[in-house]
């Protein structure tokens, strides 16, 4: 489908997890087995927009964690979104999880690729990875949501907006942070359900550059910017299998 044009696309639907009834607290599965981070690597799949990182939850890690996220009780998207808001039919659970979020942050080679800023081989200084990042990076954002798309569903085109929150350290108190990339962790691989990306042309007369898709994977961690450079994306209609991925984003201090 081509991209809607930017004034009538949707934001992603923010759900107030005050608002939500409190969950309990989660027993998550230990992240093991891991693949070390000299195993894996951090690539561009459209340069300071869209990186990946294949394997960063190894298949039997992936699916331990699908077994057990089926055990939550996940919702189905309510029928028609508010206005303004994206149409997104999947099942979704949310929880506010600071613990798993740091756990998912530094037990898995995602702290290390990240902070080490190596990218496609190059090594970025602290001035190039803020310039990237949006900022001194803190960490995942505690609000972790898990999708489970099955065959049928799909999130329409929609940016994710950045949002600002109080960053929770080990010491109890927090920091000023504002979120700047969306993590999006693929735990299946299915078809259809490819996550694409609508670049911006580069002037108004220039045809659009073609879409960037990412297709899950299992163990597969995509990271875009979003915010003001948040790019138009998709989650497209799964055809067949079920795509579940959980989703959080990388926090910068604010
Ligand atoms: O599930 C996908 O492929 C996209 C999810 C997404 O865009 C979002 O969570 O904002
Ligand atoms: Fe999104």
């Amino acid at each position: 489908m081509p991209p809607k044009s930017k004034a009538k696309v949707a934001k992603t639907p923010a759900v107030p997890v005050a608002k939500q009834a409190p969950a309990p607290r989660l027993d998550w599965p230990a992240l093991t087995p891991l693949s070390p981070a000299s195993d894996l690597e951090c690539s561009s799949l459209l340069p300071a927009q869209i990186l990946t990182i294949p394997r960063l939850f190894t298949s039997s890690l992936s699916a331990k964690y699908v077994s057990f996220l089926r055990s939550l009780p996940l919702t189905t998207t309510p029928g028609r979104p508010k206005r303004g808001d994206a149409v997104r039919v999947n099942d979704r659970f949310q929880i506010d999880d600071p613990d798993f979020a740091r756990h998912l942050w530094e037990q898995t080679a995602l702290k290390e690729l990240v902070t080490a800023g190596e990218i496609d081989g190059q090594t970025l200084d602290d001035k190039q990875r803020k310039d990237l990042f949006g900022g001194e990076i803190l960490g995942l954002n505690p609000n972790i949501r898990i999708y489970r798309y099955s065959e049928g569903q799909f999130f329409d085109q929609h940016y994710d907006d950045s949002n600002n929150l109080m960053f929770p350290q080990q010491d109890g108190t927090t920091v000023p942070a504002k979120t700047t990339w969306t993590l999006l962790l693929y735990l299946t691989t299915c078809e259809g359900g490819e996550t694409v990306f609508y670049p911006d042309p580069p002037s108004r007369k220039a045809a659009p550059p073609p879409p960037v898709e990412a297709s899950p994977e299992v163990g597969l961690a995509l990271l875009h910017r979003h915010g003001k450079e948040c790019m138009v994306h998709e989650g497209r209609e799964v055809t067949k299998g079920e795509k579940w991925v959980v989703r959080s984003d990388m926090c910068v201090k604010r």
